[in-house]
């Protein structure tokens, strides 16, 4: 039963993530912080292959639990049902679905429940598997012949960059690079033509290199001292955008776990000429006690401590104006919906268990059956809709209050997140923004903003709100001036960015 709970405690905790839009990580991170948070003993493999398994049946199993009538007769203890949903998701999960087909525990109260229910529950699953005409349900989540493709929902590629922060004259850069390619001894010209052993040079980002997601990085030393860092490209797009210098003073607004505020330290602080500053030149701001602890220990790796400070709370109660009147640019990396990290299998499931729910209907619309099911579609359409709605608020706030700062030229907004909601549209709101357009921000043009990188912007979500008063140049202008990346497509994260600049 300690399994169970346990994975019941992981699997809750990314559920509240997720409805928070904190998922800045992948899955398996999350599995890690929350196993380590709780302190559990149970193996985090273990609890990992059960999570990751679970949340992506998670809308069929909800589906079959609902239909099997499970959830209605739960025994109560004081008035409380004495079974919580979750854990008969991952028991009824390990029946169905799992390869043995069995619940791993002994004689328990909660396993003979859901075993009263294995007929109805096995009975849901083949009606299911009937409505959306797969053999099984791997099929509906992955796609079809997706084994045989060997495609996974892992990162096609694992990014890399060299710190110069770590570097010396005595070990400069060009040493890391040497060390590394004695591990990567083969140059790829693509990164989409790297296999195990081999090394990409990104054309986009400085120092940054793509291996093999297979090939282990952690325990090499240049990784332990701080040398090289983990960053997906993509990630990398802020700092590199912001592009500050030694004369700068920066404010990161959501920095855990910090890997954007070290990458702006490293443009700021480790040219060639390092000069030896002592006093703090980036504030970065984490209202998450936990996540900050992790900021404070990645600055640490990083080896920026002293120019950068970490000021636990909420950025736009924290960072007033009068309290840092010589900012000069901030990046903005707010909580998401993570839709681009998430496993782009996951997003592709629901979407395509989306139309197939709809092929579906039309072809029975007839039947009676079918309503509660176009109701449920509804609502989860519903549910995204307001979760987009309240981040896209949150996101502009955060933005707003950063556009506050008197000093400030340049302000980078950025989200891991696939939906226009969060990302163009934020941008078009904070456009239409009386106090904005007043103290003047303008997005920035591609030619300041990674102008080689050849995807950008929606353009159609400008015009649509600009047709009337703008040029169609000018939301050709501003479209182009964002920056997406397609998740594993672009060889990395989902991921949206765009500059803010004005004259002062
Ligand atoms: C997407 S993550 C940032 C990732 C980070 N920029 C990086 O590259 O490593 C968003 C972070 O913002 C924090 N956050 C959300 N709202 C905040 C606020 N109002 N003030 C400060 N931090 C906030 C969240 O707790 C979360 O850690």
């Amino acid at each position: 039963m300690n399994f169970y709970r346990d994975s019941t405690w992981v699997l809750e905790y990314v559920e509240q993530q997720e409805a928070k839009g904190q998922i800045s990580g992948s899955l398996q991170t999350l599995v890690l912080q929350s196993c380590k948070r709780f302190k559990l003993k149970t193996n985090p493999k273990h609890i990992y292959a059960v999570v990751d398994s679970c949340w992506k049946y998670k809308p069929y199993l909800e589906k079959i639990m609902k239909k099997s009538g499970i959830l209605e007769d739960i025994p109560k203890k004081k008035g409380q049902p004495m079974y919580q949903r979750l854990t008969l998701l991952l028991l009824i999960h390990d029946l169905l679905l799992s390869k043995s087909k069995r619940i791993q525990m002994g004689k328990h109260p909660i396993k003979s429940y859901v075993l009263k229910y294995k007929t109805r529950l096995n009975a849901e699953l083949v009606k299911l598997k009937l409505k959306l005409k797969v053999k099984d349900l791997a099929t509906a989540v992955d796609g079809p012949d997706d084994s045989e493709s060997g495609e996974d929902d892992a990162p096609p590629v694992r990014w890399i960059r060299i710190n110069p922060l770590r570097c010396t004259k005595d070990k400069p850069v060009e040493s890391v690079l040497e060390e590394l390619k004695k591990k990567f001894t083969k140059r790829v010209d693509h990164w989409n033509q790297i296999v195990s052993g081999s090394i990409y040079y990104d054309e986009f980002i400085p120092h940054l290199y793509g291996i093999h997601p297979r090939d282990k990085i952690t325990s090499h030393e240049l990784y332990k001292q701080g040398r090289i860092i983990i960053q997906d490209r993509a990630s990398c797009f802020p700092a590199h955008i912001l592009n500050p210098t030694i004369n700068d003073v920066i404010i990161d607004g959501c920095a855990a776990p910090g890997n954007k505020t070290t990458h702006v330290a490293s443009y700021m602080f480790g040219g060639e000429e390092k000069q030896d500053i002592s006093h703090v030149q980036i504030h970065a701001f984490e209202k998450d006690p936990e996540r900050a602890k992790i900021l404070t220990k990645m600055v640490k790796i990083a080896g920026c401590s002293k120019q950068i400070d970490v000021n636990v709370g909420d950025f736009t109660k924290l960072a007033t104006p009068e309290n840092f009147p010589n900012v000069s640019g901030l990046i903005l990396d707010p909580s998401c919906s993570g839709s681009g990290i998430f496993g782009r299998k996951y997003v592709d499931s629901l979407n395509r268990q989306r139309q197939l729910q709809k092929k579906q209907q039309q072809q029975q619309q007839d039947e009676e059956e079918e309503i509660p099911d176009e109701q449920e579609d509804y609502d989860k359409k519903e549910d995204l809709k307001t979760r987009l709605a309240k981040l896209s608020s949150f996101q502009f706030q955060v933005v707003k209050h950063a556009m506050g700062f008197p000093d400030a030229k340049r302000l980078v907004y950025s989200t891991c997140s696939i939906h226009a909601e969060e990302n163009e549209r934020v941008v078009i709101d904070l456009l239409l923004d009386k106090k904005v357009q007043e103290a003047g921000w303008r997005v920035a043009s591609r030619d300041s903003v990674i102008p080689n990188w050849p995807r950008r912007g929606l353009v159609d979500e400008f015009k649509e709100v600009f047709r009337d008063t703008a040029k169609e140049e000018e939301c050709e202008r501003m479209a182009d001036g964002c920056i997406r990346a397609l998740p594993r497509d672009d060889g990395g994260i989902g991921f949206f960015a765009v500059c803010f600049e004005r004259d002062l």
